[in-house]
């Protein structure tokens, strides 16, 4: 995505507007001309009925022409907005989430909204201006030198000057509006940083100084927009100044040759109106100029943005790598493991069971996040049933979620391999690899929109029986029927609307809709109460019937149901086994579960 790829994308709306325009500058040029002519008339006692016809029809074939000139350029512009926009929310969207969460929000959004519209401004109307009013500039100039190429030199002489002064001034426009725009996207930033954490900003009394942080932000955007605006307002000015002493110069001189008979009146007069018309589209064309710079500028920012990696390309990587491997072990005579072939199975129909051969396997598998100082799962090897509930149990940071990532894909190993069914995940589609997952995140974000959109939001084609069964096994019924009009209710930003249990079971009912055929759950329990985590413990056991449920939790009475618990600790697998094998032969496990089990125990006790 460049500034020419972009306008060649668009080049037969630009090209006709672009010619309209031109045609209407034509028209433009040839009425002095033909006023000239109307003079003549009058002054030799002819017929003026034809030159006023001439001039009367070319006026409106003029304001056609800018009409239709400006109409094809706009929407050439408003397409090439479509363009770069939808380019870059597919970009977004496709996006590796570790290359997403580098961005800062707020800077997408203003490359996304702002930096498209300035991109639109500088590739439609400046680019379209700058041709136009070269073309004016070129042809005012050459009429001018044909009337008199010595009042000509005179002009040029006064407007080179004043030329010179505005080309200087249009570049500061740009730098200024360059800076201009930086500030605005740190303010957008701040803003949003503020109003994405605004209990935390409430609750730590920081509105004032957060207000005064943002404040400072938009009064520098204010300060950059002032001296944008400073620029070009002296821009129009020091053309007027040129104008005015080239005017002067012409008139006192040419009256002079006029009144000698050198000069025809009508030529003076023909010249003085050509010299009019110079003027502004000399500083249309400094100033569009400025903004074709700008708009570069801004296009530069939405490229960069574009150019984010994309999971696809990810997967392609994986693929050769794949191909390199399989290749290998051909050479080698090794014959690997039936069910861990890359590829194999790979064109099963997204969401459809397999026989698997185990749920999940990791193989010795190691990550490290982005610029992280140590890995977060090191050579990681474990491998669990089709079904039945495992819980991960570890102190903070130990790497639990950054597993689930991985199994997700959202992140690549950085070495070893993780299986579902039997087939290294790094083979299937991404597609039918999360299809076969339900994902419980730690804070269950909901979208906005009914409560049903965001149940069927994996599956918009269930059927209300499954919609039903879901809720059902979410012990999501009676929230359900107590909503003013059911599953049709909105809700609002994040899922307000439903309390933080009851959005979490929501998140679970939605999971639990795709029928997956393992269901990870990080920490889903954290916002239940009593009564809703006991009964939702229930439901794991009955899902863990269907499918494999993988649940990280730091509430280890979460825990003591699991079939198995993995101890991960510094992203190692310390330890495996039942809640009382663990309790036996692991300190750190038993160190977790007496912390957390005590206030349970001492309440059972009681
Ligand atoms: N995006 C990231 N960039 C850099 N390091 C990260 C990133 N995400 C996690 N980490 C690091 O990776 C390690 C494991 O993090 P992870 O979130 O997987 O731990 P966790 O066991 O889920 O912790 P918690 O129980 O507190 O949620 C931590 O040291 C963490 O600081």
């Amino acid at each position: 995505m460049n500034t020419a790829a972009i306008a060649a994308r668009h080049r037969t709306l630009l090209a006709t507007g672009i010619l309209l325009g031109v045609a209407g500058t034509a028209a433009t040029l040839v009425q002095p001309l033909l006023i000239g002519d109307l003079i003549e008339a009058v002054a030799l006692d002819r017929s003026p009925v034809w030159p006023i016809v001439l001039i009367a029809s070319l006026f409106v074939a003029d304001a056609a022409l800018a009409a239709g000139h400006f109409y094809l350029i706009g929407r050439a512009g408003e397409n090439m907005v479509l363009d770069m926009r939808t380019t870059l929310t597919g970009r977004l969207l496709h996006s590796r989430l570790g290359a997403f969460h580098r961005l800062e929000h707020g800077d997408v959004f203003t490359r996304t909204v702002a930096d498209t519209s300035v991109a639109r401004i500088a590739l439609s109307s400046s680019l379209s201006q700058i041709i136009t009013s070269a073309l004016t500039t070129i042809g005012c100039v050459a009429v001018m030198a044909w009337i008199d190429w010595q009042m000509l030199l005179v002009t040029a002489g006064c407007l080179g000057v004043a030329s010179a002064v505005a080309l200087g001034l249009a570049r500061a426009v740009r730098a200024a509006a360059v800076t201009n725009r930086e500030d605005t996207s740190d303010f957008g930033s701040g803003l949003l940083r503020v109003l994405g954490a605004l209990t935390t900003v409430k609750a730590s009394r920081a509105e004032a100084r957060e207000a005064e942080h943002i404040g400072e932000l938009a009064d520098a955007a204010r300060r950059s927009g002032i001296r944008v605006t400073r620029l070009t307002a002296l821009l129009m000015p020091s053309m007027n100044v040129g104008t005015q002493v080239s005017l002067a110069v012409v008139i006192a001189w040419g009256m002079a040759r006029t009144a000698t008979g050198e000069l025809p009146i009508e030529d003076l007069t023909a010249f003085i109106m050509y010299l009019f018309y110079l003027v502004s589209p000399l500083v249309m064309l400094f100033m569009s100029l400025g903004e074709l710079q700008q708009g570069r500028a801004a296009v530069d920012r939405v490229r960069e943005l574009a150019a984010i990696e994309q999971e696809q390309e990810q997967e392609q990587e994986q693929k050769q790598g794949q191909k390199q491997d399989q290749g290998s072990a051909r050479d080698q005579g090794s014959a690997r493991e039936q069910g861990s072939k890359p590829g194999s199975g790979s064109g099963s129909v997204p969401g459809r069971r397999r026989e698997a051969a185990g749920a999940i396997e990791f193989r010795e598998v190691s990550f490290r996040h982005h610029r992280a100082a140590a890995p977060a799962l090191d050579g990681i090897s474990f491998s669990l049933p089709p079904t039945g509930v495992t819980a991960v149990v570890g102190p903070s940071g130990a790497g639990k979620t950054t597993l689930f990532q991985l199994i997700e894909r959202f992140h690549a190993p950085d070495r070893g391999s993780i299986h579902l069914g039997g087939t290294d995940t790094a083979a299937l589609p991404l597609a039918e690899l999360r299809a076969r997952i339900g994902l419980v995140e730690q804070e269950s974000p909901l979208m906005r929109g009914t409560v049903r959109e965001n149940l069927t939001y994996a599956r918009p084609d269930a059927t209300e029986a499954e919609m039903a069964d879901a809720i059902r096994a979410a012990h999501l019924d009676q929230v359900v029927e107590a909503l003013p009009q059911g599953l049709d209710t909105p809700l609002g930003e994040g899922g307000t609307g439903l309390s933080g249990g009851q959005r979490q079971r929501l998140a679970i009912a939605r999971a639990l809709l795709t029928r997956p055929d393992l269901l990870l759950l990080d920490e889903a329990t954290a916002h239940l109460d009593a009564d809703a985590e006991a009964a939702l413990r229930q439901t794991i056991a009955e899902v863990g019937t269907r499918c494999h449920v993988l649940t990280i939790a730091h509430r280890l009475s979460a825990t003591i149901d699991a079939d198995r618990i993995l101890v991960v600790e510094d992203g190692r697998l310390r330890a495996r086994g039942s809640h009382t094998d663990l309790m036996d032969r692991d300190p750190t496990y038993r160190r977790l579960a007496t912390r957390q089990l005590a206030p349970a125990a001492e309440g059972a006790a009681r």
